[in-house]
């Protein structure tokens, strides 16, 4: 008999946007209306695959029993930590009763709004069979330079190099795992580097270059720009 697949969401939402420099975590900026949280939200309930979505935010956090989407049955919260990587293993343990090991789990950023349906599918699609999972990654178009100290040391080979992206997909007990024995390690800046520092090779798959992380200032406009290009064609 063949086992159901189900899918669970963790969102790290417990930074505190310091390159924003804004008077509040980024994620609870204003984006096209809503707090940037809950576009994001939104867009990973849209896709109507996720048993559950564990966020992690900041104990004590003020603004998110602000969001309409809190009481959203799908939604659980869990204590975000020190570090994203932290964040992320609260959400997975978050979902220790419900999860089994070989479920799917998609790990994405709070900050990343713009994320689609669309892409959602394609990764879920594409590492259906796969053991352990991969991620949504961007090519670069760019001459890439290898640099130090504002001195070029050598032009890189851009068909090796991708950025990840979010969300990152992966067998829910392999990531638990990953996450728990690289803990600390601050090296961990995505799920994809745990597993690699384990030994296994996660998958690359090309995602929408308008999945940005809202980081910096300017990007807030940029991710408003996309929502709106966004609704034209999702109408
Ligand atoms: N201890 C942390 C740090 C980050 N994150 C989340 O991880 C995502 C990506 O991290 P990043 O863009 O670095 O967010 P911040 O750490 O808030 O930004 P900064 O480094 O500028 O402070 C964000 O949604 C952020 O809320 C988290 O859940 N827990
Ligand atoms: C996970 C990530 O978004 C993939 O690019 C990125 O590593 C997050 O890095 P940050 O420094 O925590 O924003």
């Amino acid at each position: 008999m063949t086992q159901t697949t189900h899918y669970w969401a963790v969102v790290p939402a417990a930074g505190v946007g310091k390159r924003m420099q804004a008077d509040r975590p980024k994620q609870y900026l204003l984006l096209a209306g809503k707090p940037v949280l809950e576009q994001t939200l939104i867009r990973l309930l849209s896709a109507n695959i996720f048993s559950q979505i564990a966020v992690a935010i900041t104990p004590g956090d003020p603004y998110w029993p602000e969001l309409a989407i809190v009481n959203d049955t799908r939604i659980i919260t869990a204590p975000g930590g020190t570090e994203r990587a932290d964040s992320v293993l609260s959400g997975l343990n978050a979902l220790a009763d419900k999860a089994s090991d070989q479920d799917w789990v998609f790990v994405h950023d709070a900050a990343r709004p713009c994320l689609t349906a669309m892409d959602i599918y394609l990764l879920r699609d594409e590492l259906a069979n796969e053991p352990v999972g991969g991620i949504l990654a961007l090519p670069s178009h760019d001459t890439l330079k290898q640099v130090d100290a504002r001195s070029i040391m050598q032009t890189i080979d851009r068909n090796t190099i991708w950025r990840a992206l979010t969300p990152q997909m992966f067998r829910y007990g392999l990531l638990k795992q990953a996450l728990t024995e690289t803990a600390g390690n601050p090296a961990i800046t995505d799920e994809a580097s745990a597993l690699e520092l384990l030994g296994y090779t996660p998958k690359i798959v090309a995602g929408r270059p308008d999945n940005i992380k809202i980081t910096r200032p300017e990007d807030l406009a940029l991710a408003a720009f996309f929502l709106e290009q966004q609704a034209l064609w999702l109408e």
